[in-house]
């Protein structure tokens, strides 16, 4: 029997590195995800009627706008992007998955200068962490392959995130200070939390027994 409109949970899914984990761990939860829900499908959205379920396929840093516009009920995204986008949704579950932090990293010999610059691509998490610390810095907003910035002068440190520390290593750097340790995590609508809250429980249920029980997913 098709679900009504109404009844339709709609998840927006972050395609990329925490894709993999996080339909697993729905999965696990016992979600039907049909089979075009998947990094191979060129399909942006995917519904399971049967289910009541609709999935939209987009790219992590969009998920908390998609969420915070009502087009999707739920969403997975990391904190990292929460961080920095700052949308107006609920955080409702630490999905414990894709654990990587946040760092001030730069060149080993590096010494302090009155006003750094720092280069990253979370301008706003870097602002608010160095005026925390009561710091002055100049943000530059880079998009991507942020550790070559020090190496060629563009700035004297980076605000970025340290998974296996690889990056950091192949290119000399080293991490300075940590700022913020990073997982997944369930974001809900506030509207929709409302409406659709019987629904929204049972899933959040799910995923909480799935997450306590830690196994590896
Ligand atoms: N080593 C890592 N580097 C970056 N993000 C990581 C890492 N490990 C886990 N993550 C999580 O994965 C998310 C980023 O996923 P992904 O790299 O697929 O997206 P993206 O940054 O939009 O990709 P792109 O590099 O194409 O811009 C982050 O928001 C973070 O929560
Ligand atoms: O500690 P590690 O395991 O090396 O992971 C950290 C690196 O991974 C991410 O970059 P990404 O691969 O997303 O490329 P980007 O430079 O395009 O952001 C992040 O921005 C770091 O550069």
């Amino acid at each position: 029997m098709d679900m009504s409109a109404f009844d339709t949970l709609t998840i927006a899914m972050p395609k990329g590195r925490i894709f993999g984990e996080a339909t697993e761990l729905l999965r696990q939860a016992g979600v039907p995800l049909p089979a075009d829900v998947s990094e191979d499908s060129r399909k942006l959205t995917v519904s399971a009627p049967e289910a009541g379920l609709s999935f939209l396929l987009v790219k992590p840093v969009d998920v908390p706008t998609y969420v915070e516009h009502g087009v999707a009920d739920l969403g997975v995204v990391g904190k990292d992007v929460l961080l920095e986008e700052a949308r107006d949704v609920y955080e409702l579950l630490d999905l414990g998955i894709s654990p990587c932090h946040m760092a001030v990293a730069g060149l080993p010999d590096w010494s302090p200068v009155l006003h750094p610059k720092v280069a990253t691509k979370y301008p706003r998490i870097a602002d608010r962490y160095f005026r925390e610390q009561g710091q002055q810095v100049e943000v530059i907003k880079l998009n991507g392959s942020v550790e070559l910035a020090p190496l060629i002068g563009l700035a004297d440190r980076i605000v970025d995130i340290v998974s296996t520390g690889r990056t950091l290593k192949e290119n000399g750097l080293t991490e300075l200070e940590h700022i913020t340790d990073i997982t997944s995590r369930l974001i809900a609508n506030r509207a929709s939390y409302r409406l659709k809250s019987g629904r929204i429980q049972d899933l959040y249920e799910k995923l909480a027994s799935v997450v306590e029980k830690g196994e590896p997913v």
